[in-house]
């Protein structure tokens, strides 16, 4: 038996995707090392994938896309009861990366029962909860005895937290607070299975003691009877309905009518209100909003792997497509020969890889930050904050444009919901908008950065911190991109720090001139805020490259090396010709190094095309997890599109009841009027 570099070829395959594997320069296993962080994750990766392929029971009963949504909601509370029972049989206990994967493989990204229980109600005790009121949830929770979620958005504030309209007000005689909405725009509104799974929740109302308001704060508060899950007396409670995706998560509404809690159930690992109503404040304002950032911060890699999954099935979709000629005297071609679709894909299969080596980094970070004040430290917050404002914000806002892209490139069948494509987009463009509206969270960046560039205005440059320090440097007069001989990356470093910095320190000018000419703060920066955004996409933009840039000095085997310094190639020239007004307008990069730049743009896309399917197949997605006909490891899409529509629901029957009830009528009235 031959040994392939790509170990996705199996025999039996259709020949035109094993052509595009055997072309494969490096090894796709070693890879996926790379994209997961460790051989020994990629490889349990690997063995949990295998242990579900041998147990039928934790596979869909059928595609999603023929289930209404309370049966899929059934479905996934069926599989998640089996994988509570057998966890331990599959994945190592409390590996949060291999629940992920589990999650994926089996429950898949439409959500789940218990999604927010993992992603942030444990987050939030964990973080949040003092070591007393741990031992009384956390264990509790972590077992799945509760099931929690996290509610804070209402129907109308979510981003502005200091409007809240949910109360919690400390009586002193009872040491309780009062939990109470006061009105239909103070319901909450979104939080993930609120609506009819969770029986407790991390709540997030503004507190007030003696009349005085403390601000946001967070309370553990219990929903519905452990034992009747119906919802408690003072609480109205239901499912928001469907929505654009995600519709196995039951997103829902919450009401308080004067709920009371015990003065106890205030979250005290930093906070604390003693029992006569003294409060005792966090080292960090924003210290409980903790749960927000563990979930900023680990959805970078999350966003990467949905992008990856639509890349993966059109990439692999491409290349058994055939559509036309190039050479009119040769056969018809996989649409992947053509430049356009290249260009389409190639560019998004570097962002990808880009994301994730940017997410792993981040998660370091949120590691580190937690730790630190779990300590009390909290000197980092504010720079973890700003850092995953911007990446939340780009990687979604590029991951939903890459997922369309790659719907397209898949003509006709992507729009079909066989290809899955419309729900990979659906979730993942869910993440423009949950966690901070992308816009909003820019501006959080922004913040930081305009503290920044005043530092670099008043001299104090050696204060900036190592995420900002290019701020303070001095460019050089023009780009020496295609002017000097070596063919590292660092002239393409420079290019965007150049970039940034210009734009930072002029949308910076333009808020601190406005304020001179004697504008208010908040109404000068909204003034500026068009051109504060722009800053701080261009500075994670350069946070991204320079990750990215990071991860290939690091990497030690030789073919590695190679394609990911040809995706890193690919990356940057695409990158430097989508930003070119910004590098064009002060004439730091000419027209004549653009052409170079675009020479080069086409040069790595061509490098790279005999490497496409293997740097898709790297990210080693089963079948069942990608959900994909068009996605199939084995390329054999025709007979199993077929196939799948032939299991569509309409056709259990020739003819359909509304063609008995009203169709046929119809037509013999139609054709009995014409006698
Ligand atoms: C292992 C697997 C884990 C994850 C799975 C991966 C992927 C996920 C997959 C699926 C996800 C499924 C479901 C998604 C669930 C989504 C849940 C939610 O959406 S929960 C609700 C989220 N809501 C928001 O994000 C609201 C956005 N708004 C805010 O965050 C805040 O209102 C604000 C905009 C930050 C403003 O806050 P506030 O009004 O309090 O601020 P001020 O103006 O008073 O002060 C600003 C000041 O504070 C600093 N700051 C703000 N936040 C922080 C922070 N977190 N840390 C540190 N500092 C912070 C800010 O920088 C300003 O500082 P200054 O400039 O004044 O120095
Ligand atoms: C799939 C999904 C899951 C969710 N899960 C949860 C959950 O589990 N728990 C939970 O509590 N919430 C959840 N949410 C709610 C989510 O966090 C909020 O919708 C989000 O934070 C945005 O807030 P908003 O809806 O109030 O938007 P708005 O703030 O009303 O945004 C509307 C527009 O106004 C703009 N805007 C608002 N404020 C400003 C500003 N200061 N400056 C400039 N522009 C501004 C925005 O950019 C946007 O264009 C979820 C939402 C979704 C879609």
């Amino acid at each position: 038996m031959v040994h392939h570099q790509n170990k996705a070829i199996r025999e039996g395959d259709n020949p035109d995707l094993t052509a595009e594997r055997v072309t494969g320069t490096f090894d796709t296993h070693s890879m996926a090392a790379q994209i997961y962080n460790s051989e020994a994750h990629a490889r349990r990766r690997r063995e949990i994938t295998e242990i579900i392929a041998k147990r039928p029971e934790l596979h869909d009963t059928k595609p999603f896309p023929f289930m209404t949504r309370e049966e899929k909601i059934l479905e996934s509370s069926r599989k998640l009861t089996l994988i509570t029972k057998h966890m331990n049989e599959i994945i190592e206990p409390n590996n949060s990366n291999e629940m992920f994967h589990l999650n994926n493989e089996v429950l898949g990204i439409e959500g789940h029962p218990m999604a927010l229980h993992g992603i942030m109600f444990i987050p939030a005790l964990t973080a949040q909860a003092s070591e007393e009121q741990q031992k009384k949830w956390l264990t509790r929770a972590i077992n799945r005895e509760i099931v929690g979620t996290y509610a804070q958005t209402e129907l109308g504030h979510g981003t502005n937290l200091q409007n809240l309209e949910t109360t919690a007000t400390y009586d002193v005689a009872t040491q309780e607070f009062v939990l109470h909405t006061p009105t239909i725009t103070g319901l909450k509104w979104w939080p993930g299975n609120l609506g009819k799974s969770s029986n407790y929740a991390v709540v997030v109302a503004l507190m007030f003691i003696k009349g005085k308001n403390y601000g946001p704060h967070t309370f553990m508060v219990p929903l519905r009877d452990e034992k009747t899950h119906q919802p408690l007396k003072g609480i109205t409670i239901g499912d928001i309905g469907p929505k654009i995706a995600y519709n196995v998560t039951d997103n829902g509404f919450l009401g308080f009518d004067h709920y009371r809690i015990p003065r106890t159930n205030l979250l005290m690992r930093h906070t604390r209100v003693e029992p006569d109503g003294t409060y005792v404040k966090p080292p960090h304002a924003k210290i409980n909003y903790s749960a927000m950032v563990h979930v900023r911060s680990h959805m970078i890699t999350g966003q990467a792997i949905m992008l990856s999954y639509a890349l993966t099935i059109a990439t692999r979709y491409s290349s058994v497509r055939r559509q036309g000629q190039i050479d009119t005297t040769q056969p018809e071609v996989k649409v992947l020969e053509y430049q356009t679709q290249q260009h389409r894909l190639f560019p998004y299969i570097a962002r990808a890889y880009a994301f994730v080596f940017a997410g792993a980094e981040t998660v370091k970070l949120y590691e580190r930050v937690l730790e630190e004040v779990a300590t009390g430290n909290v000197s980092l917050m504010a720079d973890l904050h700003a850092l995953t404002s911007g990446l939340k914000s780009v990687v979604s806002h590029y991951t939903a444009q890459g997922i369309e892209q790659a719907r397209m490139a898949c003509g006709g069948h992507g729009y079909s919901q066989a290809s899955y494509m419309s729900e990979i987009f659906g979730v993942a463009v869910g993440g423009c908008t949950y966690e901070g509206e992308n816009m909003v969270m820019l501006l959080q960046l922004a913040r930081y950065l305009v503290k920044s560039a005043s530092l670099v205005k008043t001299g104090q440059s050696s204060k900036l911190g190592p995420l900002v320090a290019y701020l303070g440097a001095k460019s050089d007069s023009t780009s020496l991109i295609d002017r000097t001989p070596t063919t590292g990356f660092a002239e393409y470093v420079k290019t965007f720090q150049h970039i940034a910095r210009r734009q930072t320190l002029k949308a910076a000018d333009k808020f601190f001139g406005l304020m001179e000419k004697g504008e208010k703060r908040p109404i000068a920066w909204n003034k500026s805020s068009v051109e504060l955004n722009r800053a701080s996409r261009l500075h994670t933009r350069l946070y991204i490259v320079e990750a990215f840039v990071r991860r290939v000095e690091e990497v030690a085997d030789p073919r590695l090396k190679e394609v990911l310094t040809d995706l890193l190639h690919l990356h940057v020239n695409y990158e430097l010709l989508d930003m070119s007004t910004y590098a064009l307008e002060d004439g730091f990069v000419s027209s004549s190094q653009l052409d170079y730049v675009r020479d080069q743009l086409y040069f790595y896309l061509a490098k790279i095309r005999p490497n496409a399917v293997s740097l898709v197949d790297s990210w080693e997605f089963s079948d069942q997890e990608l959900r994909s006909v068009l996605g199939r490891r084995d390329g054999h899409v025709y007979e199993n599109l077929f196939a799948w529509a032939k299991a569509s629901p309409l056709n259990k029957t020739d003819v359909l009841p509304s063609v008995d009830k009203y169709l046929k009528p119809l037509m013999e009235s139609a054709r009995a009027s014409k006698l």
